[in-house]
C-alpha cells in the first residue's frame, strides 16, 4: 500500500513523518525500509503524528534498525509544527503525547508560519531517581568506564530515553564512529544508550557531537543536548542554561531550577512531501 509522507527535520536531525489513525502493526519494518539512505527514503528516524485521548497529539517514533525510542526532542518540535500548519492551527501551546509522558510545547508564530519551538521536556533521571533527590552525585557523576583499553567517564541521564554523556578535550574532532557504537552496547547498558561526546567552552557554550542509539551519528539529537546541559551542570562545568552546538546548528537549552524540568528551544522545518509504494 502506498503511503503519503512529509519530510521534515529538526536541525539536520531528519524524520519520515506519516499521519495515521491507529499505529499499524509493521511499524519496525516499515522504519527500517524508509529510513534506508540508499533503498527507501533516507531518515533518521519514522515518526507517527497520532489521535490522543491525553494530549493535542500523539507521536511515536522507530529508529532505522526498527526499534521504538521512548523520546525524541528533535521530532516533538517537528510533530508540533506539523500539528499546528497541517491538522489545527488553532492552539500555540499544546501538548504531545510520546512514549516517555505529555511534553508541553510552545509555538512561535510569525505570519502563520511556526518559527521556533519550545518544549517541556521534563525532569531528567539519574540512576532512575529525579534530581534533585538525595542523590550521591559523586556516585551518579561522571563515573569511570573502561571500553577496549580506553578510559572514559560519562553521566547517565534519562530524559525518558537513555543518554551517556562523555566530556572529551575537543568535540568537533572526537572519533565519534570509532567510540560511539562501543559505548552504545557497553554491558553497562542494558537497553544500549545514546551517546553525546560534549566539550564545555565556557559556563553557556557546549560543542556536542551525538551517536545515537538504533541510529549513528545524526546531526543533532535534542533530548542528547537536553541530558549534556544536565551532565554538564551536575559536573559543575556549566551553568543551567547554555547553547549547545551540534553538527546540524544550535539547540537553547534551560534546566529550570525551581520545577527542574528541562526547557529545549530550536528549529523544526518541513523539507518536502512524498508517496512511496513501500516494499515489493
Ligand atoms: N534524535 C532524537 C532521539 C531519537 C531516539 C534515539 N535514537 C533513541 O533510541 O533513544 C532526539 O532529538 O532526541
Amino acid at each position: 500500500m502506498t503511503w503519503s509522507f512529509t519530510k521534515m527535520q529538526g536541525l539536520g536531525n531528519d524524520f519520515v513523518v506519516v499521519s495515521r489513525s491507529a499505529l499499524p502493526e509493521d511499524a519496525p519494518e516499515r522504519a527500517r525500509a524508509l529510513c534506508d539512505r540508499h533503498f527507501g527514503v533516507g531518515a533518521d528516524g519514522l515518526v507517527f503524528v497520532l489521535p490522543s485521548e491525553k494530549a493535542d497529539v500523539a507521536m511515536r517514533i522507530f529508529n532505522p534498525d526498527g526499534t521504538e525510542a521512548e523520546q525524541c526532542g528533535n521530532a516533538v518540535r517537528c510533530v508540533a509544527r506539523y500539528f499546528f500548519e497541517r491538522i489545527s492551527g488553532e492552539k500555540r501551546e499544546l501538548t504531545v503525547e510520546t512514549r516517555a509522558g505529555l511534553q508541553r510545547v510552545g509555538l512561535e508564530v510569525s505570519k502563520g508560519r511556526v518559527v521556533a519551538v519550545c518544549v517541556d521536556m521534563g525532569r531528567p533521571i539519574l540512576k532512575g531517581r529525579e534530581i534533585p533527590t538525595a542523590i550521591d552525585r559523586e556516585r551518579v557523576v561522571e563515573e569511570p568506564l573502561e571500553v577496549d583499553g580506553a578510559r572514559f567517564r560519562f553521566t547517565a541521564v534519562s530524559m525518558g530515553n537513555p543518554h551517556a554523556v562523555v566530556r572529551v578535550e575537543d568535540a568537533p574532532s572526537f572519533p565519534v564512529e570509532k567510540w560511539g557504537p562501543r559505548l552504545e552496547t557497553h554491558p553497562l547498558f542494558p537497553r544500549k544508550t545514546n551517546v553525546e561526546f560534549i566539550t564545555v567552552r565556557s559556563p553557556r557554550e557546549i560543542d556536542m557531537r551525538v551517536w545515537e542509539r538504533g541510529v549513528g551519528q545524526t546531526l543533532a539529537c535534542g533530548s542528547g543536548a537536553c541530558a549534556a546541559v544536565v551532565a554538564a551542570a551536575l559536573a559543575g562545568k556549566a551553568e543551567r542554561e547554555a547553547t549547545v552546538h551540534l553538527l546540524g546548528g544550535d539547540l537553547h537549552i534551560r534546566w529550570d531550577e525551581k520545577s527542574d524540568h528541562v526547557f529545549m528551544t530550536g528549529p523544526a522545518e518541513f523539507v518536502f512531501e512524498g508517496k512511496w509504494p513501500g516494499p515489493e
